[in-house]
């Protein structure tokens, strides 16, 4: 069904929204009275120190984790909003293999190691309906030469690959279904700086030519920057500060966020 014009407006809404997040585990406020909005084709930084909410922020986000107060609302490609603690665990699932892609920090949560390279992407569209055997591999290899790996390896098992490759190989399986919105938690951690820069460029590159709204937790300064229209600082639960990357970074207002761009110049 196409839009009418009277819906039109709706696709310059946010594509999720937040507001009043909170979420405790016991004595400690994980998140305390978070709200933000991402925007299509927005990548948005969320940093802080170890500890500061991030993950936990970005699994209420993504519906894994329920908060304890506040609510998620999220527009489908229809626009559509809907509110992700109405939704039923299989509408939840559906999103995440369809509209949404996670990016672990550890590829090891994102791949399936004892299953072929070319299989880790095909069976992901294969649950979105993909059932043509050639074209599914066909796919999967534009997508291996697409995240620079060697279509040869093909049928190897990710477990043989490098760590920069095995998180390339990560990205591939997520962007195949053609997502628009990402979760990404801290993707180039663990990595060796020069493959850290490697990684940053493709993710870079992809993010601009498919169009995707970004959801980044990072606690690398430089990779927000290098990433991000738009950045969030958490400390101890709460959002210090935001704002666009550069006027965050170069002229930052709060004492935290002057702290912790001061530390990453004196590194
Ligand atoms: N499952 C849990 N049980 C108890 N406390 C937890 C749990 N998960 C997180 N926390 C606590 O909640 C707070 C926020 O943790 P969170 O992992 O979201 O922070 P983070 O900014 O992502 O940190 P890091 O960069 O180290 O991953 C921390 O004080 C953490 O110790």
């Amino acid at each position: 069904m196409s839009a009418s014009p009277m819906e039109a407006p709706l696709l310059e809404a946010p594509l999720l929204e937040a507001s009043d997040l909170a979420l405790r585990y016991g004595a400690v406020p994980a998140l305390d009275g978070v709200s933000l909005a991402i925007w299509p084709g927005e990548v948005v930084a969320i940093v802080g120190e170890s500890g500061s909410g991030k993950t936990t922020l970005l699994r209420v986000l993504s519906g894994l984790l329920p908060p304890d107060a506040g609510s998620v609302l999220y527009r489908d490609p229809e626009g559509r909003a809907q509110r992700l603690e109405a939704m039923g665990e299989a509408a939840l699932r559906r999103l995440h293999r369809t509209d949404w892609g996670f990016v672990h920090q550890n590829p090891r949560d994102g791949l399936r190691l004892g299953v072929s390279a070319g299989g880790n992407i095909g069976e992901r569209l294969m649950a979105t309906g993909a059932r043509h055997y050639g074209s599914i591999r066909e796919a999967a290899i534009a997508w291996l030469r697409r995240v620079e790996i060697d279509p040869a390896r093909i049928d190897a098992l990710p477990r043989t690959f490098s760590g920069g490759m095995q998180q390339r190989l990560q990205i591939a399986r997520t962007l195949v279904t053609h997502p628009r919105l990402i979760f990404m938690d801290e993707p180039t951690g663990g990595l060796d700086v020069s493959v850290q820069a490697r990684l940053l460029d493709l993710i870079r590159a992809l993010v601009a030519d498919l169009g995707l709204a970004v959801l980044l937790v990072t606690h690398d300064i430089a990779a927000a920057r290098l990433l991000a229209h738009r950045i969030l600082v958490m400390r101890h639960g709460k959002v210090v500060e935001e704002g666009l990357t550069d006027r965050v970074l170069d002229d930052p207002q709060h004492a935290y966020t002057q702290l912790l761009v001061a530390s990453v110049l004196a590194a």
